[in-house]
């Protein structure tokens, strides 16, 4: 079955179930993405380069696993095209004209080409949900801003969605700070609040991955902490791809950490060997902070 197809197949499945049995409404949710067993990838870079419309190449024949239910963690020095590679993922490139993508990232286990002539980016940013580096709600409700996703999913169902946002806003550890208002405005919240806000639309329509671009950067040190510890336990059904450049988070948080320079990835493994003893000079001097 095509990406495409999978797709359509989750939102019609959970329609026609919450439609026949509506007392029963965990059955009728989008549901959550079964863990890889057989194939430990979630999904795969090959050879995968990207132009902006300048022709300025940010990113270099690069070649990633990116493993099912891990935390994996990109650093390195400004400019060295993290923020590029973790927007590739999601085709958010698209929304600019000029920007050109080269060679494949290969989702699993559909094995579909996401930069491919034939894949959707409206779809596959429902697969591939992104929070930014400050927490951008939109000015709607609370329950609103994550319905979002699920309406342009085609899903109408008042309960499902119900259910789904509030199963979302439950993954996202913020359910207890909302519920008893989840009609008042997003821009009520604190900013820890909001960047948790965007996590739960980013994971309503139940994403195979999950990218973060320096999610807790615009956070004081609790909130920060709040987000990591989520993170941490959203690994256990959601794959993470976070950006950062705090190399204390990125060691505590990650499973692997892929370390970029000047658009290449020079290094990738497991979070701690990296730390403790990479193979590369460059990451070695990156992580001694001699560099970036
Ligand atoms: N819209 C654009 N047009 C042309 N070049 C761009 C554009 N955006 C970024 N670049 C260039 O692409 C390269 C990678 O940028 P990118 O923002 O991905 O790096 P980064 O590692 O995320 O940096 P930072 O840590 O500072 O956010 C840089 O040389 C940057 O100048």
């Amino acid at each position: 079955m095509s990406y495409t197809e999978t797709l359509s197949a989750r939102n019609t499945a959970s329609e026609t179930v919450k439609d026949a049995t509506p007392e029963s409404t965990t059955e009728s949710l989008p549901p959550i993405p079964p863990a890889a067993e057989s194939n430990p990838l979630r999904a795969r870079m090959e050879d995968f380069s990207f132009f902006y419309a300048d022709g300025t190449q940010a990113i270099k024949n690069v070649s990633m696993p990116i493993l099912d239910r891990h935390v994996t963690a990109i650093i390195g020095p400004s400019g060295c095209g993290k923020s590029t590679l973790l927007r590739s993922l999601n085709r958010m490139h698209d929304l600019y004209p000029g920007n050109r993508y080269q060679g494949k990232i290969v989702l699993e286990p559909e094995e579909e080409n996401l930069i491919g002539d034939d894949s959707d980016p409206v779809l596959v940013r429902l697969r591939v949900g992104m929070v930014f580096q400050k927490p951008n709600p939109f000015p709607k409700s609370i329950y609103e801003n994550v319905a979002a996703g699920l309406r342009v999913r085609g899903i109408k169902n008042s309960s499902v969605i119900d259910e789904a946002v509030e199963q979302a806003l439950r993954r996202s550890a913020i359910w207890d700070e909302v519920k008893d208002k989840l009609h008042g405005s997003a821009y009520e919240l604190s900013g820890g609040q909001q960047q948790r806000l965007c996590i739960a639309r980013a994971l309503a329509p139940n994403p195979e991955i999950l990218l973060l671009d320096e999610p807790t950067s615009a956070l004081d040190p609790i909130a920060t902490a709040k987000v990591e510890d989520l993170v941490q336990e959203l690994s256990e059904t959601v794959t993470v791809v976070i950006v950062t450049h705090n190399m204390q988070q990125a060691a505590r948080i990650s499973h692997r950490t892929a370390f970029m320079y000047l658009g290449e990835l020079i290094e990738f493994g497991v979070t701690d060997n990296i730390f403790t003893n990479p193979q590369h000079p460059g990451t070695e001097s990156y992580i001694t902070g001699r560099y970036g």
